[in-house]
């Protein structure tokens, strides 16, 4: 299905995305999608599956297509499995598409066979306890299934292995042969160039070219200003070329190799390879500088020597080759500053809003403080105050509507229980009655329950792990003289804040593939037992993996509590933080006085 893009434009609250993209993806073609981490590509395959919406511009569905007829697979693969058995996830898009039962089965197989899945011995298994690769076939044979008229692959060899980098580009080849129009987003330029018939670059959200890829190797450096390299075997290619080794640019790894087989490659320290035959060159023969010869000698060692071309039987070589190609060509890359580190200005301070910057042991304070005379709230006035000073924290802490929507909505449901048995008494049968008191109580109990949560959500928005960590340690250092193991607690209380923004975004996460297959659910049919339970599995096995991963590093990083540590961060304490915290006394004393007048 060819799909015209015409002056799309999407923003994360105010935050431009992507900005102005026009682009026409043909029909039955390949088209890669690359730009740095952050460009734009996984908001550009969201809008083009539907699952968002552009705020400027249109996408259109030519031939009679709409975005029903588009396939997703995200860059994580555990994110998108909800079934059971691999049988019943590949199935689930086309239940959703109300495809009958003996057509379901039929096509099921089908598409697990086109990804490389034998349905007998995968069917039954489960498809969480599948290797990552298997667990990314299942994901597209589920994407394939419905026979989607465009497919969407999100960094599809992220976290593979050759081999499983080698089949995926067998199943991406046969696809495409099959007449599958396909987008990948993907930073694995070496393996995905020889199979595309266009690229489209992306940089800061805009789009920098599209067109064949080897119109990238002639005239403007645009992957090179985009803050990408060529792929290994175009650098490579372009410096034999230069030597005087080649005489054109080989179409991938694959045909590189190939055109190495026949040179006679020299030794750094004089002598042939030894693939190459084993002989000295002779003087009149091409000779290579030492790098392209190692360049070469590596190439040959890993690959078959066939050349590259979008068919599938070249697609083998191309994982190998480039594998060697890119570790022989590879440059010093920048190596990427953690998180927090980034997030921090160069004076070692939170670089954003104020309450960003404010030392976190004013915020540790705040939070206790606030949630203390906020327990102890029982009327509308004071509530109603401290809901305002929360709303009006959460505007200066830079945090954007569409965040706090994404924040608050799992809870409204909890909520909206909470209030209505509170609101509503059962005196057995079908009797209910309605209590107003009851009702304005419960609303209370409920908003001081939406405050507390509130708190947390901003403080945890506003404070990176380590001045969090750093700050509670501090707040909770004298219990330490009663001992209590106060580097313990400091590190449970700040992973366990950190782990709910986590369990909602994996939330969000499982949504999206949900929708992704079909399931388009909005509001609060999105929370109907039924969907939740669907979410629960996937959910908890994310969880227990997450909680085993931290406490597997945390061993692994010597964690011992009766050991001093270094602290990552040293926090000083500077005039603002003192004016933040008499206004936090001060608010706490007012919202104390108004609640007990
Ligand atoms: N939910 C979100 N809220 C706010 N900003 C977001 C959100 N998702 C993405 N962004 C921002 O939008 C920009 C584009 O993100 P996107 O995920 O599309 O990039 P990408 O090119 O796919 O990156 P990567 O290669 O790392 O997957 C980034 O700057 C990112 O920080």
């Amino acid at each position: 299905m060819p799909v015209q893009l015409t002056g799309v434009s999407y923003r994360y609250g105010r935050f431009p995305a992507l900005r102005g993209i026009d682009l026409l993806i043909p029909e039955g073609s390949l088209t890669v999608l690359c730009g740095v981490t952050g460009s734009g590509k996984s908001t550009l395959l969201r809008l083009l599956s539907g699952l968002e919406q552009p705020d400027a511009g249109r996408i259109d569905y030519t031939s009679g297509g709409s975005c029903a007829s588009v396939s997703i697979v995200f860059q994580q693969p555990e994110s998108q499995l909800f079934a059971g058995s691999v049988r019943k996830d590949v199935e689930y898009g086309l239940e959703q598409r109300a495809v009958p039962a003996p057509r379901r089965s039929e096509a099921a197989d089908r598409a697990m066979r086109q990804a490389g899945l034998d349905p007998e011995r995968y069917g039954p298994r489960s498809p969480f306890l599948l290797s990552g690769g298997e667990k990314r076939r299942v994901c597209i044979a589920g994407a394939i299934a419905p026979r989607p008229r465009l497919l969407l692959l999100d960094e599809p060899t992220a976290g593979l292995d050759p081999p499983a980098v080698r089949a995926l580009l067998e199943t991406a080849a046969e696809l495409k042969r099959g007449g599958y129009t396909i987008v990948v987003a993907t930073h694995d330029l070496d393996c995905f160039f020889p199979l595309a018939d266009q690229v489209a670059v992306l940089a800061q959200g805009s789009l920098r070219y599209s067109g064949p890829p080897d119109g990238l190797w002639t005239g403007a450096r645009v992957l090179e200003d985009a803050g990408l390299e060529p792929p290994a075997y175009i650098r490579i290619g372009r410096m034999l070329m230069r030597q005087g080794g080649l005489d054109a640019l080989p179409a991938g790894a694959g045909d590189l190799l190939a055109k190495l087989d026949p040179l006679r490659l020299a030794y750094p320290g004089g002598g042939a390879c030894p693939g190459a035959g084993g002989e000295r060159p002779a003087a009149a023969s091409r000779s290579l500088s030492a790098a392209g010869a190692a360049a070469a000698a590596g190439g040959r060692a890993a690959g078959s020597g066939r050349p590259a071309t979008a068919d599938p039987a070249a697609a083998n070589s191309i994982a190998d080759a480039a594998n060697t190609t890119a570790a022989v060509a590879a440059g010093a890359g920048a190596i990427a500053a953690p998180a927090e580190s980034a997030a921090y200005g160069s004076a070692g301070r939170p670089s954003g809003s104020a309450l960003r910057a404010l030392d976190p042991r004013v915020k540790w304070l705040a939070m206790a403080l606030w949630s203390l005379v906020i327990l102890g709230m029982t009327s509308a006035l004071p509530l109603g105050a401290a809901s305002v000073l929360v709303a009006v924290l959460l505007a200066c802490g830079g945090i954007t509507q569409k965040r706090a929507v994404w924040f608050y909505r799992p809870f409204l449901p909890m909520f909206l229980l909470l209030w209505l048995l509170s609101a509503f008494s059962w005196s057995g049968g079908a009797s209910f009655a309605f209590s107003p008191a009851g009702a304005l109580t419960g609303g209370l109990s409920v908003l001081r329950l939406g405050l507390l949560i509130s708190l947390g959500f901003l403080f945890t928005e506003t404070t990176s792990g380590a001045p969090l960590r750093e700050g509670l340690e501090w707040a909770i250092k004298p219990l330490g003289r009663l001992g209590v193991r106060t580097r313990n607690w400091s590190l449970a209380v700040s992973v366990t804040l950190q782990f709910i923004p986590w369990i909602l975004g994996k939330i969000s996460a499982l949504q999206l593939a949900l929708a992704s297959r079909g399931n388009r659910k909005r509001g609060l049919a999105r929370w109907t037992p039924q969907q939740i339970s669907l979410m629960a599995v996937p959910l908890l096995l994310q969880v227990i993996g997450m909680g085993d991963e931290l406490s597997t590093a945390i061993e692994a990083r010597g964690y011992d509590p009766s050991k001093p540590r270094t602290p990552w961060l040293v926090l000083s304490w500077r005039q603002r933080d003192t004016a933040a915290l008499l206004l936090v006394l001060l608010a706490a004393a007012l919202l104390w006085g108004l609640s007990r007048s």
